[in-house]
């Protein structure tokens, strides 16, 4: 393969995300890219529509893109990819991820504690409007669609107009990659909102049939790309969302990290924290869980306790028991998750 192309959709996001994925593919695997533009459902068609993105619209168009073969690499949110594999494709990185958290972008330099009462805040997403009116009750949660740059334009003082929200609410991660973090005035810590499964990484797939067989160029440079403990983070998180049956549309947050044991310390260990509230913030269930890569060798005086490692699989049955707990403590009560949803 000489040329690697690469696929993504028109939006400054996309092509901002797949430019970086580019460089980096091209410097780790001395390859050429060339950039092919895929056009979507959810940009053809606008509006209300847009809001299916979660649901997979952007995501389809990019994986026939693949399986056509009209393009042979594609970048994605990881938090916008469902959580069921794609037959013949293959996600061969999860490159490092950027701050997961979401960022409160207010008029006046103001922060969730200090917004006036009754304010209003912009958000299409259920998991933020439920987080935000957990902490402020008060707020007036004002549904919006669009792309960063709109949704930023509403705030009063931002754009051009006179703005008719207080603040909206968005992935840190995409306003770092579009330059925007000027816009932030808070950044919403864990505690107070929680971000959806796999936000701040992105996925980039290809046809599994390209991984096999003798190693290309393009192999070693999505294995050099592949961050492991994001991997494993983002397969913790994504386990709990299928788990819990529920889209990214649900009102889940989920947040897991890996933290790498130490000498004279126990082995890795991967923490996982999620959320499932009602949309109308009235009530949260939140549940959390830290899993030890050395949990067979707890005790022993193996040296071997310390350089005890996770795996994909072991992340995955993390989040999956971590969904067990929710359920178990009634989650399919507050939201549309489970078995029935
Ligand atoms: N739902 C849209 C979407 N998908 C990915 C990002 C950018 C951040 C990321 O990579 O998680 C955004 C915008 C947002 O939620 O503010």
């Amino acid at each position: 393969m000489a040329v690697v192309r690469i696929g993504t959709r028109a939006s400054t996001l996309a092509l901002t995300q797949t430019g970086h994925v580019a460089q980096d593919l091209a410097r780790l695997g001395g390859l050429e890219i060339e950039t092919v533009h895929v056009r979507t459902e959810g940009d053809r068609l606008t509006g209300s529509l847009a809001s299916l993105g979660g649901t997979g619209v952007f995501v389809t168009a990019l994986r026939d893109a693949l399986l056509d073969g009209r393009c042979d690499v594609a970048v994605h949110s990881l938090k916008d990819l469902p959580t069921a594999p794609a037959p013949g494709l293959t996600i061969a990185a999860v490159p490092v991820r950027q701050d997961p958290r979401d960022a409160l972008c207010a008029r006046d330099g103001l922060t969730l504690r200090t917004l006036p009462p009754g304010a209003r805040v912009g958000t299409g997403s259920p998991r933020r409007a439920a987080q935000l009116l957990a902490t402020r009750p008060d707020l007036e949660v004002v549904d919006i669609r669009g792309n960063v740059d709109t949704r930023l334009g509403r705030v009063a003082g931002a754009g051009h107009g006179p703005g008719d929200l207080d603040a909206v609410v968005l992935a840190r991660a995409g306003l770092a990659r579009l330059g925007r973090l000027d816009a932030v005035t808070e950044e919403l810590d864990g505690d107070v909102m929680l971000p959806a499964p796999g936000q701040g990484a992105l996925a980039v797939e290809v046809r599994t049939a390209d991984l096999t067989g003798p190693a290309t160029p393009l192999a070693s440079a999505l294995a050099a790309l592949d961050d492991r403990p994001t991997r494993l983070a983002v397969a913790a998180e994504r386990a709990l969302l299928g788990r819990l049956e529920a889209g990214c549309a649900a009102p889940v947050g989920a947040l897991a990290s890996l933290a790498s044991g130490g000498t004279g310390h126990a082995g890795e260990s991967l923490r996982v924290q999620a959320v499932v509230a009602r949309t109308d913030g009235t009530a949260t269930l939140r549940r959390e869980l830290t899993v030890a890569a050395d949990e067979a060798l707890r005790g022993s005086a193996s040296p071997a306790a310390s350089e005890a490692r996770l795996d994909e699989r072991g992340a995955a049955a993390a989040g999956t028991e971590l969904a067990d707990l929710l359920l178990a403590a009634g989650a399919a009560e507050l939201a549309p998750v489970g078995p029935s949803a």
